[in-house]
């Protein structure tokens, strides 16, 4: 049988290669000219700055921890077209998000409670910190209030009405503890894409840039907005810098509720007090503001207007920030003149607050006793919980109080705030019909379309892979190595994978029969398929299970995201399948047509793409390679060729090997290399010896 000769596709290929050579190295012709113009100004005292091989701004080491632009936001232009910008979209008939809660609980497993009946109204357009020391019940706290956790009892009001708050995920912004941002995009490309898909589809794409360039202004990033975010392995800007970017993401979406899980960590104190008035502007505009933080400045602190205290997953106070100081001080401990508030109050709920006190009552137990303490009290007299309703400022009275202290110290004394007359407790506010119709509204008109958010992601991973070239060209040659190797295990048949019996009259000259080269060459062909793909799919889908959770539950679609990654990794895999079927059609030569070969060698890579995508997303980061490369070879050794299919179909499991894509793809190489010999054979020995079907190649490739 003559050698078939795959020259047609071999010329492609090299083609391909040739021209993807070129384009490469001009890259880095381009770069390399690029890096010697800037050395040349390196003499100028401006800020260092290289490029990498795609032209995006790297600041190098010494750059890092340069100062901000316009740390000083009432001195920043942008601010005001951001706070116009921002007003525009949380316009929603002066009602925006407050929530009320009562007797929160959760309980993850029985006897073991993580909150223990936490209550509070938190009004819309107030700004409340969350404080508490490590393991209190803060970031559970924030997940069940988000509707991200299931509380095990109590309940949650939004607007005054029992609602499940997921339902205004697209309404609500949440700043994770860690940075969860896409190392390989830049500065300004993460907080743009996060814009483009949660601002009004309305919006013309050049409002939504003016937009971002005044936000990223306002949060201190002009100067790195074209830096690659990079991550803790390989830095490229700063932690307080990527903090930012994560705050930024949020930010864009323009939100009417934000959560914010330690926003100021890793941020100098400049850049965190910037950060905190800029949420005091928005905030006055109508935003709900909930920030979980640990160690604030004492202007940072006293900028809240409210404060919840959690130990031991209890409440130990809840209410005005001015207050707190009165009602520690009510208990005994005393708060020295010149300290910061903030660190005094975390002392006496970590248990430290003996150092306060001139008795010694409360060094038994003391955090279950100051909860206990706020329970009684709570149940006695209860104190506000909240200012008054929001004001719902105009951008530029908003802009205003930059310029105004943020904090008022308190007119009357301790004493007498202590002896006040007791106010009601404030009552929740119930929304209209006719505000929730508005709600609703501007919830429909969140967020890109479907399609635009394909578009998005689609061109948002393209831009990835094009910056993680080197785990490109790393697939490229695995598939081309692994084409090789398998088409050499077949070499010296020399494109015979078949041998049967003769027709009738002939068949007694027929010589051996050889029914198993042509599935084995299936079977290797799966395996190796599976070694080459499996890993970078976990890199290319699995990496990315944070930023896609985060997405997710700030309104995505999940569908969308998919769907355009799929499609931007279809040149990829095209490309390797194209490298793997060349160099093995070369050497196995088998009779099947190239094209049908290809197809299903592309079909196949997909498979194992999909496959190692989902275990990339469900199990942990660094198990994920290992699963993947595991469930690949399990499908692939499935493939029908040992066991036999026919002893499956015994055995009545056939089903169970037919769930594998392996055997379809094993199927379509038995069929692709009998057919064309089905003039001289008797095929039908081979299919019930083998147990695969011929002629079925499009019920194979589906
Ligand atoms: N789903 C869960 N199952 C079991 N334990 C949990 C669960 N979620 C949280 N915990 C535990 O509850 C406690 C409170 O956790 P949480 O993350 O809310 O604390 P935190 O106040 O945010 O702490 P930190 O400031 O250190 O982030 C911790 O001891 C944690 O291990």
């Amino acid at each position: 049988m003559a050698r078939q000769i795959v020259t047609v596709p071999f010329g492609f290929m090299i083609a391909f290669d040739i021209v993807l050579g070129i384009v490469v190295g001009l890259g880095f012709f381009i770069s390399a000219w690029r890096k010697g113009r800037k050395k040349n100004y390196a003499a100028l005292p401006n800020p260092e700055k290289d490029m990498d091989d795609d032209g995006i701004e790297l600041i190098t080491k010494g750059n890092k921890d340069a100062p901000e632009d316009h740390d000083d936001l009432s001195a920043n232009p942008d601010f005001q077209v951001f706070m116009r910008y921002i007003s525009r979209l949380i316009k929603t008939k002066d009602v925006g998000l407050s929530f009320d809660f009562e007797g929160l609980e959760f309980e993850p497993t029985p006897g073991k409670k993580i909150l223990k009946g936490v209550s509070g109204l938190i009004q819309s357009g107030s700004m409340w910190a969350v404080m508490g020391g490590s393991g209190a019940g803060k970031s559970t706290f924030f997940n069940v209030l988000m509707g991200k956790t299931r509380h095990t009892a109590g309940v949650i009001k939004v607007n005054g009405h029992p609602k499940d708050m997921a339902k205004y995920k697209k309404l609500i912004g949440f700043v994770p503890q860690d940075d969860i941002v896409i190392p390989e995009l830049t500065v300004r490309e993460n907080i743009l894409h996060s814009a483009r898909c949660r601002l009004p589809m309305t919006w013309k794409d050049r409002d939504i840039q003016a937009y971002v360039d005044a936000l990223i202004s306002c949060i201190g990033l002009s100067h790195v907005q074209h830096s690659l975010v990079g991550d803790a392995n390989k830095p490229v800007v700063s932690g307080g810098q990527r903090k930012r970017v994560s705050i930024g993401m949020e930010l864009a979406a323009a939100p009417m509720c934000i959560f914010l899980d330690e926003p100021t960590s890793g941020l100098d104190a400049t850049s965190a007090s910037s950060i905190m008035r800029l949420l005091k502007a928005i905030t006055k505009l109508g935003v709900t503001t909930i920030t979980i933080i640990h160690q604030p400045r004492e202007d940072i602190f006293n900028g809240f207007d409210n404060i919840l205290l959690l130990g031991l997953g209890s409440e130990i106070y809840a209410g005005p920030t001015i207050e707190a100081p009165v009602y520690f001080d009510s208990l005994g401990f005393t708060f020295p003149s010149r300290a910061n508030p903030a660190d005094i109050i975390m002392d006496i709920i970590n248990g430290e607050g003996y150092a306060y006190r001139q008795d010694h009552a409360m060094s038994e137990t003391p955090v279950a006793r100051l909860i206990e303490n706020w329970r009684t009290r709570h149940q006695r007299e209860i104190r506000p919980h909240s200012p008054p309703q929001p004001q719902h400022l105009l951008p530029e009275d908003a802009y205003n109080t930059l310029n105004t202290p943020a904090y008022d110290p308190p007119e009357q004394s301790y004493e007498d705030a202590l002896n006040a007359p007791k106010r009601p407790r404030p009552v929740s506010m119930i929304s209209t019909a006719d505000q929730e119709a508005e709600l609703k509204r501007t919830m429909k008109k969140r967020g890109a379309s479907w399609y635009a958010q394909v578009y998005y992601c689609c061109k948002r991973s393209i831009t990835q892979q094009v910056r993680l070239k080197n785990s490109f060209f790393f697939e490229i040659g695995t598939g081309a190595f692994a084409g090789g190797i398998i088409g050499l295990s077949a070499f010296t048949a020399e494109g015979q994978l078949f041998k049967g019996i003769y027709h009738d009259s002939f068949s007694i000259v027929s010589h051996a029969v050889n029914y198993t080269s042509a599935p084995q060459l299936g079977l290797l062909g799966a395996m190796a398929i599976g070694l080459a793909a499996s890993a970078p799919a976990v890199k290319v889908f699995g990496e990315e299970k944070l930023i896609f959770n985060r997405e997710a539950s700030s309104g995505h679609s999940m569908s969308a995201y998919y769907f355009g990654k799929m499609v931007s990794v279809l040149p990829r895999l095209f490309i390797a399948s194209l490298h793997f079927s060349v160099f093995m059609g070369i050497l196995a030569t088998p009779i099947m047509s190239w094209p049908d070969m290809f197809l299903a060698n592309l079909l196949y890579f997909f498979c194992v793409y999909g496959l190692a995508s989902c275990i990339g997303m469900v199990v942990k980061r660094e198990d994920g390679p290992l699963l993947a490369v595991m469930a690949s070879l399990i499908i692939g050794i499935l493939g029908g060729v040992a066991p036999p299919l026919s002893k499956v179909k015994e055995w009545h499991i056939e089903f169970l090997w037919r769930m594998s894509p392996g055997v379809w793809f094993t199927e379509s190489y038995f069929s692709g290399c009998l057919q064309p010999l089905e003039y001289l054979y008797m095929l039908d020995l081979a299919t019930t010896a083998t147990g695969f079907n011929l002629g079925k190649y499009s019920l194979d490739m589906g």
